[in-house]
């Protein structure tokens, strides 16, 4: 039986116990537990931070941020670049602590570890690329410059399904960018977090730099990251719900404001598609982290004429996948917790008695969902215009191409869209027309360092990596040179 403990990790140090401020590990009287979602058993226990503590963290980032941002670029770079081989050399302890405390097989932990160090290096290298401009002036005796400058002291709310990577994916833009950092991650995945703070102080990384204060007062602590004025910009992943609750909050102080909120993504099968590569494709867009993602895909709309071959097919590679405890060999862990499973088990019984059929149920432990795929689907149902998070495969047939474009696009949501064909001019034409941020076509993982991660209406604004991504952490400043002879 597999032993699931912290106690497996090769280097226990990695295993922090505290919010970490200006370098060092606050404790605090309270404490939380954290929990192995597979089960349920209680992995260690976590300092709960005061909210009233919080500030310390702004004040620490505030105090170092000149400093920090006077840095050189190269400067930056470097301690980015140590900090992402610490990452790397720690890669196994890392993973292990993501699964024991997120539940995700190991080898998708594994992958999220490198596509986690993924962001810290590209933006090792982006930190030397923050170019500025010069534009012709109104007479001879002027001269206009543009220069681009850190916008100060980064504030970021980060959730559970990702607890590396999607802190790496701000922290190190902010970095790189000449911010300093505080993140607060998800309750339920703090570990991860704080082993990212022991190797940035393995790295050399200045204190006050980069700071995670965690508990489980998120609205209170929530509070005075949006809302204190040492704050420049806030960054958030998450729900659309809590999404709208800190654009709000930060409104008060006029804050940048980045949001990575919810999705509800289409897949469409073009009578024209690869069904052996569509099927392969919709089985990683669905079903990576048990459906816990933003990116997955949530309809799945079957041209007519394909739908049952393209069904045997995706049904086959489905039952090869089996859920259970992420440490051992399979490819589904658990829900994150009773409530994720409360919501996913609503949603599908709310679609079957509203005319879905259950096609496929497939097995789970008490803590995990069954791989499910439901058919004879419509827009209309809760499943539809809901977030599913969970294994569970909706499908939807069309006969018009246009018909099922505007199907697609008939959510509030705008964040990732699938699609499958091999005809060029439908390609483009489909591509222009669906109404989201990121399109994978023939493709169905298309998260990459190098791309501009992020959404369109309800799914929120600004973009993670890539050289956009830098952008969001940079105030463009316009000087006027005047009386020059
Ligand atoms: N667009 C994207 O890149 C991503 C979006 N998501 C979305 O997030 C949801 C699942 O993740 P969850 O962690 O359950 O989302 P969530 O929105 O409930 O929690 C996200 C983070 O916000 C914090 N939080 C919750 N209520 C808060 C409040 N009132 N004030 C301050 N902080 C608060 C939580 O502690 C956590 O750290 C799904 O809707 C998913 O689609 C998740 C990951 C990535
Ligand atoms: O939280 C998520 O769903 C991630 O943003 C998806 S991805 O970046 O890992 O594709």
């Amino acid at each position: 039986m597999t032993t699931s403990s912290l106690k497996q990790l090769t280097d226990n140090s990695l295993v922090k116990n505290s919010s970490f401020i200006n370098g060092n590990w606050l404790k605090s009287s309270a404490t939380f537990d954290v929990v192995n979602p597979f089960n349920n058993s209680v992995l260690t226990q976590v300092a709960d931070i005061n909210p009233s503590d919080v500030e310390k963290a702004v004040i620490a980032a505030k105090n170092v941020q000149l400093a920090w941002q006077n840095t050189t670029a190269n400067e930056r770079s470097e301690y980015l670049k140590k900090w992402a081989n610490l990452l790397t050399e720690n890669l196994e302890d890392l993973a292990l602590l993501l699964t024991l405390e997120q539940g995700k097989p190991l080898a998708e932990a594994r992958g999220e570890i490198k596509y986690g160090i993924s962001y810290i290096e590209w933006f090792s290298e982006e930190a030397k690329r923050v170019y500025g401009d010069t534009m012709p002036a109104l007479s001879n005796s002027q001269q206009i410059i543009v220069t681009k400058q850190p916008v100060g002291v980064v504030a970021a709310i980060t959730p559970w399904n990702f607890p590396n990577a999607m802190i790496t994916r701000k922290a190190a833009a902010a970095l790189a960018a000449g911010c300093c950092f505080i993140v607060k991650p998800s309750e339920l995945t703090p570990l991860s977090a704080l082993a990212m703070a022991e190797l940035s102080l393995q790295a050399g990384i200045p204190n006050g730099v980069f700071n995670v204060v965690v508990g489980t007062n998120a609205k209170a602590i929530g509070e005075v990251l949006t809302t204190h004025p040492d704050i420049a910009k806030f960054s958030f992943t998450g729900s659309t719900a809590v999404g709208k609750l800190l654009t709000k909050q930060a409104a008060s102080t006029v804050k940048r404001v980045s949001m990575e909120l919810g999705g509800n993504a289409p897949f469409i099968v073009f009578d024209d598609a690869d069904l052996e590569a569509a099927a392969t494709g919709l089985i990683a867009a669905k079903f990576r982290n048990a459906g816990q993602t933003c990116v997955c895909a949530n309809r799945i709309y079957l041209a007519e004429s394909i739908k049952q071959p393209f069904l045997e097919i995706f049904t086959e590679k489905l039952k090869q996948l089996k859920q259970g405890n992420g440490l051992e060999d399979v490819q589904l862990g658990p829900l994150i917790n009773k409530a994720a499973i409360d919501k996913v088990s609503t949603l599908v019984n709310n679609a079957i008695s509203q005319g879905a059929t259950l096609h496929y149920l497939g097995e789970a432990s008490a803590t995990g969902y069954p791989a499910t795929i439901l058919t004879n689907c419509t827009n209309s149902m809760e499943i539809a215009q809901n977030e599913i998070f969970g294994p569970v495969a909706t499908i939807f047939t069309f006969t018009n191409e246009q018909e099922v474009i505007k199907q697609a696009n008939d959510t509030e949501y705008g964040l990732a869209a699938y699609f499958y064909s091999q005809n060029i001019n439908r390609i483009m034409h489909t591509a222009n027309q669906l109404k989201f941020g990121m399109i994978g076509i023939n493709e169905g993982i298309i998260s990459n360092a190098a791309a501009p991660f992020g959404g369109v209406k309800q799914s929120g604004y600004g973009r993670e990596g890539s050289h956009y991504g830098l952008d969001d952490y940079l105030e463009v400043k316009y000087l006027c040179l005047g009386n020059l002879v």
